[in-house]
């Protein structure tokens, strides 16, 4: 018996045959990909892998949630550190030792320093964006002006910044304990909008933590970078809007207006303000300068105004939500473990002692410290898997070939628990870092956190600096631990980090009690009347 459909009961996608239409194109030139890719002879075997379905590969194959662990899982079962993955006709390693990652990502560098084509990103408006950016000229000069910004030297300038903010932060979290999660967002936000742009944030309510916070948003919300339908079928992105059955591509339309504020509005200050000679130093200032330079000496500018907006855009995005999540991250470790808290109170106090507030230039002796922050990118990495590279041409690696093309994802999870490095990994120690000399363990900082080779973390030692001391400063004036039930017992919150291209911790409770008068007295005058 044939059953036949009325219009209204069909999906919405079936009901206009454009739109069917459209979407059997794309299949066809999808399905084209996959069996050209799938069925190509190499000269040397691929890495191992699962098994495969026909034409799917193993897009089923690779999970959603957590990959980092189902990874490890492979390499165990392969007894390799590379495990190799076809999604859909794409070809995908993930390296999971330092070893490996080191070998391929660093000694090869120049070969793995594209990028998979973040699409999606680049229709919300990140074009500009280095972490987005394939290799090129453009990117050439983006990671020049953006490494040469944010050197060890260069970040000097910026401590006060820094300073300022996390003590603004911390006497807001004295003053509202609850809303802490609030303020170490306004405090990550802020750092990178005031050395991004050069543009200060003065209250909660200020319309520039909206503008972050809409940025933000409007870019979780896009899901990974690199996994959308439209980042493997890139002309998909001019696809009218009545034919577009996209979810993600529809949502990366509608809020480009967020991504626009970022970019337009702080730039729009930060160039009002240089033209008249009033603007704060900022990563944004120093582009505008150089640019105003050479074209007083009529040298031609390689980097136009908008790509400044862009590069300055960049500090923002790739800056704000991963040091706020560092900075919980080290929270909840120092709530949860009153021996690393005390330890850290006490070089403090030794170095620094009670009649001032720490500063950065302190941060050479207070080497602890330092521990606690390395402990916490290796205890929890920001990016799981890392942000995927792409290989420019074919590579051979022990014996194992890697076509041009292929993303490459470095599982720093994995190599964050690897037991031949670290003893007992799953616990927070800080210690675990001290030289053997003095009777530690010598363990090496794990640098995957911050990715590698020529992609590697632009903003790292800026990133750790201000970890550094929002960490500092809170454990100087504040104690800090689990909270109570009414029986006096202390609370053990069960934590959930979310999944994804980078992990952020869910939020819990803290009780932050001030340490003494006096340290609240330091803060209050180091922040005046700030809120
Ligand atoms: C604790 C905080 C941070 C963490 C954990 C972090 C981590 C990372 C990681 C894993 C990557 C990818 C590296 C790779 O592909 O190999 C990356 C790239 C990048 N980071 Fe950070 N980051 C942090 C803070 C910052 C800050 C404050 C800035 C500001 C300047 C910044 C700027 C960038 C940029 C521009 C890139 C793209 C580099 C490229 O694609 O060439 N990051 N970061």
């Amino acid at each position: 018996m044939a059953i036949t459909l009325s219009n209204d009961q069909l999906p919405a996608f079936a009901q206009s045959p454009i739109r069917v239409g459209a979407i059997l194109l794309v299949l066809g030139v999808v399905l084209y990909q996959i069996l050209k890719r799938s069925f190509k002879r190499y000269p040397c075997p691929l890495p191992p892998s699962p098994p495969a379905e026909p034409l799917l590969g193993h897009f089923r194959t690779l999970p959603p949630e957590n990959a980092h662990l189902k990874h490890m899982e492979y390499a165990k079962r392969f007894n390799s550190d590379i495990v190799y993955f076809n999604v859909l006709g794409n070809h995908t390693i993930v390296l999971n030792s330092q070893k490996v990652a080191n070998e391929i990502l660093d000694k090869r560098g120049a070969n793995y320093q594209d990028r998979p084509g973040f699409v999606l990103f680049d229709v919300m408006g990140w074009g500009l964006t280095l972490t987005f950016m394939p290799y090129g000229p453009r990117f050439k000069l983006h990671r020049s002006a953006l490494q040469h910004g944010f050197t060890k030297t260069a970040i000097v300038n910026y401590r006060p910044i820094q300073e300022d903010e996390a003590r603004q932060a911390i006497a807001r979290i004295l003053k509202r304990p609850t809303e802490w999660d609030f303020s170490l967002r306004r405090f990550a936000s802020a750092i990178v909008l005031r050395i991004g742009f050069g543009v200060t944030v003065r209250s909660d309510d200020d319309p520039y933590i909206k503008i972050a916070i809409d940025a933000n948003m409007a870019t979780a919300k896009g899901g990974n970078p690199g996994a959308a339908l439209v980042d493997y079928m890139p002309p998909f992105r001019f696809i009218p809007e009545f034919l577009n059955f996209s979810g993600t591509l529809q949502h990366a339309r509608k809020w480009r207006w967020a991504i626009k504020n970022l970019h337009d509005i702080p730039f729009a200050a930060i160039k009002k303000e240089f033209d008249e000679g009033t603007a704060n130093p900022s990563f944004a200032y120093s582009l505008l300068s150089k640019y105003t330079q050479n074209e007083e000496k009529g040298i031609p500018n390689q980097l136009e105004m908008k790509d400044i907006q862009g590069a300055s855009g960049s500090v923002f995005i790739a800056g704000s939500n991963t040091t706020l999540a560092t900075t919980t991250v080290a929270l909840l470790n120092i709530m949860r473990n009153p021996e690393v808290f005390m330890k850290a109170r006490a070089e403090l106090d030794r170095v620094v002692g009670e009649d001032r507030l720490p500063s950065l230039a302190d941060r050479p002796n207070l080497r602890y410290l330092d521990y606690v922050v390395e402990e916490t990118t290796r205890w929890r990495p920001l990016s799981p898997i890392g942000i995927p590279h792409k290989s420019l041409k074919d590579d051979t690696y022990n014996g194992m070939f890697i076509p041009a093309g292929t993303f490459v994802y470095y599982n720093t999870y994995a190599m964050s628990r690897d037991e031949n490095v670290y003893k007992n990994p799953e616990i927070f120690n800080p210690d675990r870092y001290t030289p053997k000399e003095e009777g530690g363990d010598g363990e090496p900082f794990l640098v995957g956190p911050f990715g590698f080779g020529r992609r590697i973390c632009v903003g790292r030692h800026l990133a750790q600096a201000s970890v550094w001391i929002a960490v500092a400063t809170m454990i100087a004036t504040t104690d800090i631990s689990k909270p109570v039930s009414p029986d006096g017992r202390p609370i053990d919150q069960p934590i959930v980090f979310s999944t994804g291209l980078s992990s952020h911790p869910g939020k819990f409770d803290v009780n932050f009690q001030p340490r003494s008068e006096k340290a609240t007295r330091l803060l209050a005058q180091a922040v005046g009347d700030a809120q």
